[in-house]
């Protein structure tokens, strides 16, 4: 079954902050995100910005990391995203989790409630390595090429090529 959980889940040790909020949850089984509150209210004028506690305090195990990303709902409907998205809590960071919300809607300001999801925290094992320095690289089919070097989306070849949104978009 894809939306089944998997029996065997990671435990992760949390503090919550503020009792009267709910601990991050998934709304389903199988969701990569779990929700996270804003433990208060905040406005945002267009283009404003707000670091906005959680009331959550996380110890993931050597090894992990969790990411804060935007929820896509409140990036669709009002324009709200997360301006270091993904947002990185490294596993020995102990402080409260909190989401760098902005408000990239160009006419509307957006006012956020206490209690709200505004964001969605994803567990994920991350390597660290050890950088090894050498004089020169090994070669590669890519080499150097990249910021569209194989071609520019839609068929465009210029990466800087400006797309004009069409009418029903707007
Ligand atoms: O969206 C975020 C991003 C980071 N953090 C916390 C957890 C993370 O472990 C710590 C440091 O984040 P980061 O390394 O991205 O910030 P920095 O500017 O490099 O600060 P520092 O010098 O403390 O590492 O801040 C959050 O609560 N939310
Ligand atoms: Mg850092």
């Amino acid at each position: 079954m894809p939306d089944s959980p998997r029996d065997e889940l990671l435990d992760v040790q949390i503090v919550r902050l503020d009792a009267d909020l709910p601990a991050p949850s998934y709304a389903h089984p199988g969701d990569a995100g779990a929700d996270l509150v804003t433990t208060v209210d905040v406005s945002l004028m267009p283009g404003e910005r707000a670091l906005v506690p959680t009331g959550v305090a996380i110890a993931l195990p050597p090894g992990y990391a969790a990411f804060v990303q935007p929820r896509s709902g409140l990036a669709a409907r009002h324009g709200v995203s997360i301006l270091n998205t993904p947002g990185t809590v490294d596993a020995g960071y102990r402080g409260e989790i909190k989401v760098l919300l902005v408000n990239l809607d160009r006419h509307d300001p957006v006012d956020l409630r206490r209690g709200d999801r505004v964001a969605q925290l994803v567990v994920q094992r991350v390597e660290q390595v050890r950088f090894v320095e050498v004089t020169a690289l090994p070669g590669s089919a890519r080499g150097a090429g990249g910021y569209g070097s194989t071609g520019g989306f839609g068929g465009l070849s210029d990466p800087n090529a400006r797309v004009e949104p069409s009418e029903e978009s707007q």
